[in-house]
């Protein structure tokens, strides 16, 4: 997967060493088991039961500290991966201006939380079964042709038909996983979709049906995670049955043997009971990896069905806003502002230039690119062709950040996040001195029970549309900006709250800020030093 970090890759690889480690000590641990109590058996007097019980303390101890490391290791290597996935999801998002084919907010959301969650078993547990599997088996295999022909036969016969039947299963368990997982991001948009537009539902009594639509989804979720459970409880159930029988067939080969029942398997020699005792030690030690690997399997085939997901996400050719975000230095003085041959999305702007101070209103039928003429202008959007110069720079990469820190933004539809009413006014800074007064929020304040502390929901609940507004224009003068772009401030506002965000922006302009507004309202564009038509020609493009 792409974006690891050197330490993500170096615990990755020392935990999956550790954990190699931790198995081999069983090899030396059982050596010491088996050779005590064959001693135990022919010649008691040889066992030195200190040094016996010293060793196998000694290598248990061992065996539990590197799995402990081994462990620890892996899970940080996952937290890291997982931690730069998820910053590349947020950021990537925060920087694209079209919402992702993935699905809506609750589809990404899934994506960043639930969803690379099912990365972490497979980061822990995979690589680290994997490489057990290729050593151990192979290692014991090794020690019980040495010992057994016979025992080496019935492991060999017995190993490979778990890798086998685990791929077999593997088929299955992932296409299961990738249903299961679209399932969940629709689940997630569709809980985002209704929770945002509950009050609406509840107005127009949908209050069953949304119900009837979440049992549905749910319905749905449950049973693909049941075909996944199914998938994977039936295939380690085989697969426990296959080590089972491997085991058992040892055992018998090893007890008859040593009863002297059996004569054959053992290179023509008698077998030992030191010997006959060790490869039953190892028996179940040469299934173990296997097994963890088939676990480990399923925790794959869901990791790949997430991986496609974020490969399909990666490979979506979105735009991307200029520049990257806050934490930079607002540009002084204010420059001229340029629109030099733009075109975007089928409509050519006038060539248009509006210099530090002055009010400009836009004005045009609706339709006409007034709000996608503000987006360029704050390099919200670039241009499909043509430039917006800021001094006679092209507004880019190199100058966009610190072009929107010298500028505040009345959007037309306000989002607010679930926190107090001052902090989504300045986001934790300080308030600018004679901010609320100047938006004409003070009067408001004193109505709420908690003032400016007063909890908004997402959209703004406890404030009218016309209190909601002023909150947005005290958002866009916190920081004292020099210009303000504003979309539509005054739409569906009562005449006296109209003029109240009027004076408002007015004030700002009187303080020397420039303003550039979008409006239908003719009692704020002829407020404004200049106004701007746009409106639709046939071939598309507007005039002033
Ligand atoms: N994100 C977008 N992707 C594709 N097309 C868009 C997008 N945003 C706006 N448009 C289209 O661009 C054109 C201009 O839209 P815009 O919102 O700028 O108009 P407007 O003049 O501000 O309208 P209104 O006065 O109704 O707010 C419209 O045809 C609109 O459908």
């Amino acid at each position: 997967m792409r974006l690891q970090t050197a330490s993500s890759i170096r615990g990755e690889g020392l935990g999956t060493l550790l954990s190699l480690a931790a198995s081999l000590t069983w090899l030396v641990a059982a050596a010491v088991i088996a050779w005590s109590l064959a001693a135990l058996l022919t010649d008691p007097a040889v066992l030195s039961p200190v040094l016996m019980a010293t060793s196998f303390f000694a290598l248990a101890a061992l065996r539990a500290a590197l799995s402990a490391m081994s462990d620890r290791c892996l899970a940080e290597a996952a937290d890291a991966r997982i931690d730069v996935l998820r910053q590349e999801i947020a950021t990537v998002e925060a920087q694209s201006t079209q919402p992702s084919a993935l699905g809506g907010p609750g589809a990404l959301a899934a994506l960043a939380g639930e969803k690379l969650e099912a990365l972490r078993p497979y980061l822990m547990r995979y690589r680290p079964a994997r490489m057990r599997s290729a050593v151990m088996p192979l290692v014991i295999l090794g020690i019980a042709v040495w010992h057994s022909w016979a025992v080496a036969l019935v492991l060999l016969l017995a190993g490979p038909l778990i890798p086998v039947f685990m791929a077999l299963v593997g088929w299955a368990a992932k296409s299961a996983s990738e249903r299961q997982m679209v399932e969940i991001g629709q689940l997630s948009d569709l809980l985002v979709d209704r929770l945002a537009a509950l009050s609406d539902l509840r107005l127009i009594g949908a209050g069953p049906q949304m119900v009837d639509g979440f049992a549905r989804a749910s319905e749905d979720l449950r049973e693909r995670t049941m075909s996944v459970l199914r998938i994977a409880f039936l295939s380690s159930t085989v697969l426990e049955l296959f080590s089972a029988l491997g085991v058992a067939m040892v055992a018998i080969w090893v007890g008859f043997s040593l009863l002297g029942e059996l004569s054959w398997g053992a290179w023509g020699t008698e077998l030992s009971p030191a010997a006959g005792i060790y490869l039953l030690l190892l028996a179940p030690e040469f299934f173990q990896p296997l097994r963890d690997l088939a676990a480990a399997w399923h925790d794959r085939a869901a990791a790949e069905a997430v991986q496609d997901e974020i490969a399909g996400w990666r490979a979506e050719d979105r735009p991307v806003r200029v520049g990257q975000g806050g934490g930079v230095a607002a540009l002084t003085p204010q420059p001229v502002l340029r629109l030099s041959g733009v075109v975007h999305r089928g409509i050519a702007y006038p060539e248009l230039s509006i210099v530090p101070g002055e009010t400009v209103a836009l004005t045009g039928p609706s339709g006409c690119g007034k709000s996608t003429l503000l987006r360029l202008l704050a390099g919200l959007e670039q241009p499909d062709q043509g430039a917006v110069l800021l001094d006679g720079q092209p507004l880019d990469d190199s100058n966009a950040a610190a072009w929107r820190a010298s500028l505040g933004w009345m959007p037309q539809a306000p989002h607010f996040l679930n926190r107090s009413l001052r902090y989504n006014i300045a986001f934790g800074a300080p308030l600018e001195p004679g901010l609320l007064d100047a938006a004409q929020l003070a009067q408001v304040l004193k109505a709420l029970p908690k003032g400016d502390l007063s909890l908004l929901g997402e959209r703004g609940a406890g404030l009218s549309g016309g209190e909601a507004r002023r909150v947005t224009l005290a958002r866009a003068m916190q920081g004292a900006p020099g210009l303000i772009i504003a979309d539509e401030p005054t739409a569906d506002l009562d005449a006296a709250t109209a003029k109240a965000i009027t004076d408002g922006l007015m004030r700002f302009a009187q303080t020397g800020g420039t303003l550039i507004i979008a409006t239908h309202d003719p009692a704020l564009a002829g407020r404004m030093d200049r106004q701007i038509a746009l409106g639709k020609s046939e071939d598309l493009s507007c005039g002033i």
